[in-house]
């Protein structure tokens, strides 16, 4: 049986690598993939995903209205795909989130979907929360924060590297914007 597979993690950790990696796993033994990134996060190249460490591979770029689920059973009536991979799947609708478990349950695809678990101020975006709600199975990939403890949850700082309490919870950046911290530090942070 097919499953949905959530890995989540703070920024920073590896998730852009582990996909690039899984997907790289199908595809040497001749199985294709269809990968998606959200078209929001601008970092990179349009429709690609990027990984810190260098490696990088096109992928179909999502954004609210995205019917990933007719997307996959389409390309997959046309050539059979032997597995999903989503990164940056924070930013997935709930109902975007509905149709990788109907893609596992009824088309009999595995879904690999990686994203953050929390925004800057410790909330659950939209599609992690659906995520964590429906996954099959809930895969932490871990980093460290400066202190040595896991590095669970992610700071947004201004230019000078101060802590931002508020805005909106979007708001694309890299190791400029953002630091993975431990909760403690994550919370003396913010006062
Ligand atoms: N040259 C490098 N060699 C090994 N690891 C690296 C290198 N550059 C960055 N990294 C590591 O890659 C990780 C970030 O990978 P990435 O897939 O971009 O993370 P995420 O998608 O979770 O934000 C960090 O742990 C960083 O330490
Ligand atoms: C915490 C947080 C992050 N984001 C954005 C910033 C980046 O563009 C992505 C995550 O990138 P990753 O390195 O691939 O994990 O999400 C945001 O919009 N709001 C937030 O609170
Ligand atoms: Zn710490």
């Amino acid at each position: 049986m097919a499953k949905l597979y959530f890995y989540y993690a703070s920024m920073n950790a590896g998730k852009s690598t582990n996909l690039l990696q899984a997907d790289f796993n199908y595809r040497e033994r001749g199985m294709r993939t269809l990968l998606f990134t959200a078209a929001i996060d601008d970092r990179f190249a349009a429709g690609t995903i990027t990984s810190r460490i260098g490696l990088e591979a096109p992928a179909i770029a999502f954004d609210a209205g995205t019917d990933i689920g007719a997307c996959v059973v389409r390309q997959h009536g046309e050539d059979a795909i032997s597995c999903v991979l989503v990164d940056e799947a924070q930013f997935l609708t709930s109902a975007q989130v509905d149709q990788l478990a109907h893609i596992c349950d009824v088309v009999g695809i595995p879904v690999l979907a990686y994203g953050l678990r929390t925004d800057f101020q410790g909330a659950l975006f939209p599609g992690s929360a659906r995520l964590l709600a429906l996954a099959d199975s809930l895969v932490e990939i871990k980093s460290v924060c400066g202190c040595g403890r896991k590095a669970t949850m992610n700071l947004r700082v201004d230019g000078n590297g101060r802590a931002i309490a508020e805005g909106q919870q979007t708001e694309i950046g890299g190791n400029d914007r953002y630091v993975a911290l431990c909760r403690r530090h994550f919370c003396e942070a913010l006062g």
